[in-house]
């Protein structure tokens, strides 16, 4: 069982940017759970379009893995000896921890958990790739070149599976999503000081976008399909399949 996220419920003279560190990892699956509006469902939906996408003999990128929640979903839902998974994230202590989480599991599917950051990464002969919740925290600007290496490195029928917190396309709306995932949170124990301070901590770190613009990626890297598969308030996920 991971640990209670308590990590902003006293008060701070100044909130430090949010990074994914050793506190962090301790409180995660806690933490993600508590925060983010249908992870688990997401979770699941990844092995379960992992089985209808992922092909023998090719290679599964989870990219920004944290625990390897997602990686363990899709080693346990497709389990194919000939495949390959390859799980990176750029934080030590996440990947510290994912490698003894991973590790303590039997399938029969190769995994290897790498410290690399996504942007350094090559892709290759990818029939499934999986960016929950990470491509948030890249800069702007770096968003597209990822895209289109992804892209490149996938099969013919091969699928990105893309979740992220977004912003909605209208002031108003976005306001008032973004208050009623506030009470989502508070739903779930978080105070108001605490849900205020990790808001802060997140600003400038973690950027989302509207859905259009991750559509507006999509095509321009030249997926031919795309569509939004899970929306709970303002976190989505989406696929784009090549
Ligand atoms: N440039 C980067 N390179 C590699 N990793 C990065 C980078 N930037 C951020 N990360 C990593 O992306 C992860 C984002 S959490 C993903 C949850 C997981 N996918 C899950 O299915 O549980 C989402 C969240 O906490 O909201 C962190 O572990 C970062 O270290
Ligand atoms: O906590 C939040 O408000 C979020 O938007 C999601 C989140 C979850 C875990 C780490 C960072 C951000």
């Amino acid at each position: 069982m991971s640990k209670t996220d308590n990590i902003y419920a006293n008060p701070i003279g100044e909130v430090e940017s949010f990074r994914f560190d050793q506190q962090v990892v301790e409180v995660f699956p806690d933490m993600i759970k508590r925060s983010v509006p249908g992870y688990t469902t997401i979770i699941d939906g990844i092995g379960e379009l992992a089985q209808k996408y992922v092909k023998p003999e090719t290679r599964i990128y989870d990219l920004g893995c944290s625990l390897g929640a997602a990686t363990l979903s899709i080693r346990q839902a497709v389990n194919d000896s000939s495949c390959e998974i390859i799980a990176v994230d750029n934080s030590e202590a996440m990947i510290e921890r994912c490698q003894l989480i991973q590790s303590s599991y039997n399938f029969e599917m190769p995994v290897t958990v790498q410290e690399t950051d996504i942007n350094d990464m090559v892709f290759e002969n990818a029939s499934f790739v999986v960016l929950n919740f990470t491509l948030q925290f890249l800069p702007r600007g770096q968003r597209q070149e990822l895209m289109d290496k992804i892209y490149q490195g996938l099969i013919e029928g091969g699928a990105l599976i893309l979740s992220e917190k977004l912003t909605m396309g209208f002031k108003e709306i976005d306001e008032n999503i973004i208050d009623i995932h506030h009470n989502f949170k508070k739903k779930n124990g978080y105070s108001d000081m605490e849900i205020a301070q990790k808001r802060a901590a997140l600003e400038n770190v973690l950027i989302p976008d509207t859905r259009d613009e991750h559509y507006k990626r999509f095509k321009s890297a030249g997926f031919s399909q795309y569509d939004t598969w899970f929306q709970h308030y303002n976190f989505a996920s989406l696929i784009a399949v090549k």
